[in-house]
């Protein structure tokens, strides 16, 4: 049986529960789901507050993709280049510089909180208009991958990908002959699934499934996570060079082919491992 939670009330009062499952963040709740935890941990909690935490920076979102530095004979698996500007916009341009990003250039709000604000893109092409994005931001440089992005979704063990419109590559000359910045609301939201579209099989075809069930596993253990799912994006023209480009937890699942079911063997699965140790324990 599901159950609201109501947040107003005292979360002993509404148990008891074998699954918490929740997707808010904030000090407040945090703790008081670690109180609840500490007084029964034998609820599962879905997923920790300070793992999902880990994906509200686009920093350290990517810090464990970029330290596990994937490669195997299936393809090879990094983060776009990027930096860090927390402050001071006419800094930025010394910054980028200094890094050796190229244009053009995207830039993400540094903070991931669900509002719409969170997710407006920037794609920034010339140095001059650095100076009038807003920081905290993160940097990338644009990767060109055809068009097309990879939607990985993660509901514990099992993998499920799609593709999606993503933004259109950028090529050279495009490069020297624009300038400014060009502002984007939520991308994402406005794209469409590529799934049947007319597309190059080069820019269609998925990444290679041994390559994301490592990935996965890999991701799942180092973030503590559950329930996210994964942006990855391959670069044009070069078939194993793949970068991630956004973690997102507990993503809208209704957008998941299947998710009835795999949702469903995913909290049965939980049920039976937690029965299987208390059997075992007695
Ligand atoms: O980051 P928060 O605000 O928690 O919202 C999430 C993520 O942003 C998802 O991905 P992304 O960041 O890549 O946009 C998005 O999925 P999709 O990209 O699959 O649409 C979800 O959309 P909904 O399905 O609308 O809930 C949304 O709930
Ligand atoms: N480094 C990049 N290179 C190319 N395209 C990118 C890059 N970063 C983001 N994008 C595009 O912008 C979109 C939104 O960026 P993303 O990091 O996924 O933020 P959000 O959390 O708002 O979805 C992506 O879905 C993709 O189309
Ligand atoms: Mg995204
Ligand atoms: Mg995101």
């Amino acid at each position: 049986m599901f159950v609201a939670i109501d947040q107003n009330r005292p979360l002993s009062d509404q148990g008891p529960f074998d699954i918490v499952l929740h997707k808010l963040t904030g000090k407040e709740w945090r703790q008081i789901l670690e109180d609840y935890w500490e007084k029964h941990p034998e609820v599962t909690v879905l997923d920790p507050p300070g793992a999902i935490q880990h994906l509200n920076n686009r920093q350290s979102m990517l810090q464990d993709v970029a330290d596990l530095n994937l490669s195997d004979c299936y393809g090879r698996v990094g983060v776009p280049k990027q930096l860090v500007i927390t402050k001071d916009p006419s800094s930025i341009t010394h910054a980028v510089d200094r890094a050796g990003l190229t244009f053009p250039i995207v830039a993400k709000p540094l903070v991931v909180d669900g509002s719409a604000k969170s997710h407006e893109l920037s794609l920034a092409f010339d140095q001059y208009s650095l100076s009038m994005l807003e920081p905290p931001l993160v940097l990338q440089e644009f990767v060109n991958h055809g068009g097309v992005l990879f939607k990985v979704y993660i509901v514990g063990e099992a993998i499920k990908v799609v593709r999606r419109f993503s933004l259109p590559d950028v090529d050279e000359s495009q490069v020297l002959n624009n300038a400014g910045v060009f502002r984007f609301p939520r991308v994402s939201c406005a794209a469409a699934s590529a799934d049947d579209a007319d597309l190059d099989p080069a820019v269609a075809e998925l990444p290679p499934r041994p390559l994301l069930e490592r990935l996965a596993k890999e991701l799942r253990w180092r973030l503590g996570l559950r329930l996210f799912n994964i942006d990855i994006i391959r670069k044009h023209g070069i078939r194993d060079q793949y970068y991630v480009i956004d973690i997102n937890y507990f993503p809208g699942y209704g957008k998941m082919p299947g998710y009835e079911q795999i949702f469903t063997d995913f909290l049965l699965s939980l049920m039976k491992s937690k029965y299987k140790r208390r059997s075992s324990n007695s």
